[in-house]
C-alpha cells in the first residue's frame, strides 16, 4: 500500500486565475499541506476576497510573493505573469520544486524566446507535458526527481496532443500543419479587462494573434520537434469565444506520401491507450470543451479528409487544468515520486 507523503505547498499568483485553480485542486490532493500563498498588489487581503469559489482556504491572507515567504516549503508553484518567475525560482534552493506555469522556462533556444517574447532568457527547465511522445528519455522519465519544472502553454498542450501521434509515427507532414483554435477568456488571465471583456466578447468571436505571432507557435515547433519531426511548419490561428474555460483546436496535416488512411486511426489509439489523462473519443465522436471542464483530461479525435488529403484531430481540454494547474500537479506527482494521477480528477461538468 502506498504511504501518504504530507507535502508542503506554496502557491504564488494566488489572486489569480491559474493560481486559483492550483489552489483548488491542491484542497483535494492527499499528500499536500496548503503553505503560503502569496501575491502581488493583493498582498494583505483574505484570500476569499479573490476566490470566493475556494471555501476551506477563504481566510487565509494573501502574502507578498518574495524568497522569505516561500521559504521552507518543499514545493512552490509559480503562476506569475511572464517574466516574473525567474527571479523569484533564483532564491529558492535547490531542493525545492519549482512548477512554473509562466513561460519563463519553457523554450529551449533563446533565439525564439527573443523573437516572441522580446525579453532575455531565462533559461529552459525540464517540461511538464508527460504524455509528450519523447523516447530515450521519455518526458516522464525526464520529469521523475526534477526540481524545476516549465508548465506547457494551454494552447500548446492543445495542439500537440491533437497532432502529436502522427507526427511521432511520420504518418503525417509536419512541414505542413495548419490550427485552428476557439478558446475562452480565462486564458488571457484575471488582469484582463473583464468589462471589455463582456461589452466586446459576449455574443461574437474575436480572433488574435493572427499571421504567424503568437509566442505559443516556436513552443509547439519544439514540442513537434521533440517527438521526431525535422521539419515543421505551424500557422497557428486561436479565437476567443465568449465562453470562460476551455480550448478546442482543430489541427491539420498532409498526409505522408503511401500512407494508408486507414492506418491513421490506430497510430492514435496506440498512442492513448495507457494515457490516464488523454483519451481518443469512440470514432465519430467529437470533442467538446464542456466535457472537459473541471478536469484534468483532454479529449482527442482524428479523421482522414481523403478528398484534401489531410488528417484533422481536434484536441478540448480546460486551459486552467489540464492547460495549466493540473499539468502543473501531474508533473509534481511524477517529480516526487506519486502516482501520477493523485488528487487530479478526469471527470468533466457539464452540461
Ligand atoms: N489563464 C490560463 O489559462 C493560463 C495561464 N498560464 C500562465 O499562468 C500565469 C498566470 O496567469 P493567470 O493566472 O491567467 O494571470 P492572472 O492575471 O489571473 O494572475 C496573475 C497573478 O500574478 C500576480 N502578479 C502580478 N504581477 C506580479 C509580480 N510582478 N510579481 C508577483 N506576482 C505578480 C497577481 O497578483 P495580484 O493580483 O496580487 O496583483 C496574480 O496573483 C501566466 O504566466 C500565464 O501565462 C498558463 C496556462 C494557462
Ligand atoms: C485567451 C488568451 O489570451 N489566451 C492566452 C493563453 C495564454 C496562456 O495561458 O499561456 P501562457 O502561459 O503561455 O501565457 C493566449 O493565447 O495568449
Amino acid at each position: 500500500m502506498f504511504m501518504h507523503m504530507s507535502v508542503t505547498v506554496a502557491v504564488s499568483g494566488a489572486s489569480g486565475y491559474a493560481g486559483g485553480e492550483v489552489l483548488r485542486l491542491l484542497t483535494s490532493h492527499p499528500d499536500v499541506e496548503i503553505g503560503a500563498v502569496t501575491a502581488f498588489s493583493s498582498a494583505g487581503d483574505r484570500l476569499g476576497s479573490h476566490q470566493p469559489h475556494l471555501r476551506s482556504l477563504a481566510d487565509r491572507t494573501i502574502v507578498e510573493t518574495t524568497a522569505a515567504t516561500l521559504a521552507g516549503h518543499d514545493v512552490v508553484v509559480l503562476a506569475l505573469p511572464h517574466g516574473a518567475s525567474a527571479a523569484v525560482a533564483a532564491e529558492l534552493g535547490p531542493d525545492t520544486l519549482v512548477l512554473d506555469c509562466g513561460a519563463d522556462h519553457r523554450l529551449v533556444d533563446p533565439a525564439a524566446w527573443s523573437q516572441f517574447y522580446g525579453t532575455d532568457h531565462a533559461g529552459s527547465w525540464p517540461y511538464g507535458l508527460p504524455e509528450l511522445m519523447t523516447a530515450n528519455p521519455t518526458q516522464r522519465q525526464t520529469l521523475a526527481g526534477a526540481r524545476r519544472v516549465a508548465v506547457p502553454g494551454c494552447n500548446v498542450a492543445a495542439v500537440t496532443l491533437g497532432i502529436q501521434p502522427g507526427v511521432a509515427a511520420g504518418v503525417v507532414q509536419a512541414r505542413d500543419l495548419v490550427s485552428v483554435l476557439a478558446v475562452g477568456y480565462s486564458g488571457a488571465g484575471r488582469a484582463a479587462k473583464s468589462h471589455l471583456m463582456a461589452a466586446e466578447g459576449l455574443g461574437t468571436a474575436v480572433p488574435y494573434a493572427v499571421g504567424g505571432t503568437h509566442r505559443h507557435i516556436p513552443e509547439i515547433e519544439q514540442n513537434l520537434r521533440a517527438v521526431g519531426a525535422t521539419e515543421v511548419s505551424l500557422s497557428f490561428t486561436p479565437t476567443l469565444v465568449p465562453m470562460a474555460r476551455g480550448i478546442l483546436a482543430t489541427t491539420t496535416a498532409r498526409l505522408a506520401p503511401d500512407v494508408d488512411p486507414a492506418t491513421v486511426r490506430q497510430v492514435w489509439e496506440a498512442a492513448y491507450v495507457d494515457e490516464p489523462f488523454v483519451q481518443l473519443l469512440p470514432a465519430g465522436q467529437w470533442p467538446t470543451t464542456v466535457a472537459t471542464q473541471g478536469a484534468n483530461t483532454a479529449l482527442v479525435q482524428v479523421a482522414v479528409d481523403e478528398r484534401a488529403g489531410r488528417v484533422v484531430t481536434v484536441c478540448a481540454l480546460d486551459n486552467l487544468v489540464k492547460g495549466t494547474a493540473g499539468a502543473a500537479i501531474q508533473s509534481m506527482n511524477l517529480a516526487l515520486g506519486l502516482p501520477e494521477t493523485t488528487g487530479l480528477p478526469v471527470e468533466g461538468v457539464a452540461p
